[in-house]
């Protein structure tokens, strides 16, 4: 069964090809890595996949169903959740809240502006849930600001998670943290089930190797490289564009 399909996406900026005819077929339950030299259209090939931005042609599906024309929401609520590269997200509140915050975001509730938080308890049950996936139960009522980098990624994390998700796009979750981070949010990533499939965009190679079962390497836009860990990595190509830097 193939979770995730792209087929001949292309993406134009101002007459600038960013996505040129991608072709994507990621199984369920697999964890894919993507890379790419900085500016070869990996968060551009996201934005798509989410409905972000619209490809000039092409078709995206998820679970066999075409979703080109769906909107980012409804994509959300058929099963795709995504962590973003740049942290978004609120410091003075919890991480409860901010859990919560990312969840009332897909619900019809937002729109209620007298809204009391601490009423929602499925949108606090679900929160509390993610935070204990991502092994932050204990620290869900300290405001965000006064957490670290590291846990501040897991929150990112579980805020994809509490949407239960069945493709989750990971775009860059390694980037900026320590060593012993680094590990713990491989860990975690680790612990995530089969029924989640994994697609990554990630340039720290040491953890992100060991996450990929397969790589998309791409190039101005373009999949230049695809295959198993093994078969990307001895690929001379692989190395001419991007593990020679
Ligand atoms: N909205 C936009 N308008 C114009 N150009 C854009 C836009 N978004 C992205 N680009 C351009 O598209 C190209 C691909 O950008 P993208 O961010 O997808 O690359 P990337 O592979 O994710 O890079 P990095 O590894 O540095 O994050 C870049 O040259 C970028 O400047």
């Amino acid at each position: 069964m193939i979770a995730l399909q792209v087929k001949d996406l292309q993406k134009s900026f101002e007459g600038l090809y960013v996505t040129r005819r991608v072709d994507l077929a990621v199984e369920a339950g697999e964890r894919r890595l993507i890379i790419g030299p900085n500016g070869a259209g990996k968060t551009t090939l996201f934005n798509l996949i989410t409905g972000e931005i619209a490809p000039d042609s092409g078709s995206i599906s998820l679970f066999g169903d075409d979703i080109t024309r769906t909107p980012v929401r409804a994509r959300a609520h058929l099963g795709m959740a995504r962590t973003y590269q740049i942290i978004t997200l609120f410091g003075r509140d919890t991480l409860l809240r901010n859990v919560m915050l990312a969840l009332l975001g897909l619900c019809k509730r937002r729109w209620n502006p007298l809204i009391d938080f601490e009423r929602q308890t499925d949108l606090v049950e679900k929160a509390e849930a993610a935070l204990a996936r991502v092994g932050l139960a204990h620290l869900a009522h300290r405001p965000l600001g006064e957490t670290s980098y590291g846990e501040r990624r897991r929150v990112e994390i579980a805020m994809a998670l509490a949407q239960n998700p069945r493709v989750l796009l990971l775009d860059e979750p390694f980037a900026g943290l320590s060593i012993d981070e680094r590990q713990d949010v491989h860990k975690l990533l680790l612990a995530i089930p089969r029924d989640v499939t994994m697609v990554m965009i990630e340039h720290n190679m040491d953890v992100a190797l060991e996450f990929a079962e397969k790589i998309t390497l791409l190039h101005f836009g373009q999949v230049i490289v695809e295959g198993t860990r093994a078969e990307v990595v001895a690929n001379p190509r692989t190395r001419e564009v991007y593990l020679g830097h």
